[in-house]
């Protein structure tokens, strides 16, 4: 094999809180993520000439050593000592800078892939642990599902997942810096922290009126402080007909889950046409325990078929 295609989903953040922070500017975290379906399209190619090549279809978008891709690639070469010439596409779909994990998850897919590509066999946990090394939302983005995210974001307990459920995204037309948001939060000004254990146990009962009623992410007041029009774009979403919407991660996209495909799509173009927002998307949460279900049905019809050979 020498060419590796992988889906690279976003995320969004149902709860975000800030426990605390470390002496190299790091924050502890308490956060539930959930893998969505808007995804980039990552092609992994080996090459003749030693190196790492890169490409995307954004012509601002860093295509030498800036792009994390980049990074993901060295580290996995480095830790497996192989030689080797490597060219990655990146489709990006999944708006950038904008608190939906879209550079990490990239990463997270460059990882797997190159375990594929090159036959290492590195658990998930061992690739996790390398690409924590690159950005704290990687392991997450590696693990996908549902998930309580501990630690910097890389200690991670899964989740049962989520029933479907539809999200409708609005990025408004700014992007925002990770580390300036976090740099801005003063801990001890936080008003109000999310319940993180009861949202747990309402993904455990599958209670989505608990789900989209409840969510909370303490860095919301601070993008907003920034931003004002993110609390405009989550008050339009409610009136739209949202049951829940809130920033995802240090933002400025704002998600809001909808009763329907349809009235998510009514929303949309509302984003898009009257506020002329470029960056709106449909999408749904990802199911983890539907996606393994269908690769063991998958595998079990390859065996039937060889074995009846
Ligand atoms: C906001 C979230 O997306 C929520 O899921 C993540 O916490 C951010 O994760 P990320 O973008 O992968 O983070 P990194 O690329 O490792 O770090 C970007 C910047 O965010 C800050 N950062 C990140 C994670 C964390 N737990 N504490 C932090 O203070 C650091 O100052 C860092 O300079
Ligand atoms: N493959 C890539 N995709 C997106 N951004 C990239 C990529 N490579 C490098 N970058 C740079 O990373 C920065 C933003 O990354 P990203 O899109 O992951 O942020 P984010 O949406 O805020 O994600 P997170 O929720 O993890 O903070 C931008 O400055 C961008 O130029």
């Amino acid at each position: 094999m020498d060419t590796i295609i992988l889906k690279a989903r976003g995320k969004i953040n149902l709860t975000l809180d800030v426990v605390g922070k470390r002496d190299n500017g790091y924050h502890d975290l308490r956060m539930i993520m959930q893998t969505i379906n808007l995804h980039d399209t990552i092609t992994i190619t080996k090459t003749k000439t030693e190196g790492i090549r890169i490409n995307n279809n954004l012509a601002w978008l860093p295509k030498d050593d800036k792009n994390i891709t980049y990074k993901a690639a060295a580290k996995f070469l480095e830790e497996s000592n192989i030689k080797a010439g490597i060219y990655i596409d990146i489709f990006k779909r999944i708006p950038v800078a904008a608190g939906l994990a879209g550079g990490s998850s990239d990463a997270a897919a460059v990882l797997v892939g190159l375990n594929k590509l090159f036959g290492t066999h590195y658990s998930k946990r061992q690739l996790m642990k390398m690409g924590v090394e690159i950005g704290a939302d990687v392991p997450f983005c590696i693990l996908r599902g549902t998930a309580l995210a501990e630690g910097i974001g890389e200690v991670l307990t899964p989740l049962p997942s989520l029933p479907p459920m539809h999200i409708l995204l609005a990025k408004p037309n700014i992007s925002v810096s990770t580390a300036s948001v976090y740099k801005a939060l003063n801990i001890a000004e936080i008003e109000k922290h999310p319940e993180t254990d009861d949202y747990v146990e309402a993904i455990k009962r599958q209670d989505i009126d608990y789900m989209t009623t409840h969510m909370g992410n303490v860095l919301e007041d601070v993008t907003i402080k920034m931003h004002p029009q993110i609390e405009e774009i989550k008050q339009d979403m409610i009136r739209m007909g949202a049951l829940g919407s809130m920033m995802s991660g240090s933002g400025p996209t704002v998600f809001g889950i909808f009763p329907s495909k349809y009235e998510a799509t009514l929303a949309a173009e509302y984003f898009k046409n009257k506020c002329g927002l470029r960056e709106v998307h449909v999408t749904s949460t990802f199911c983890k325990a539907k996606r393994e279900g269908k690769r063991r049905h998958e595998r079990k019809r390859y065996k039937h078929k060889h074995e009846d050979k």
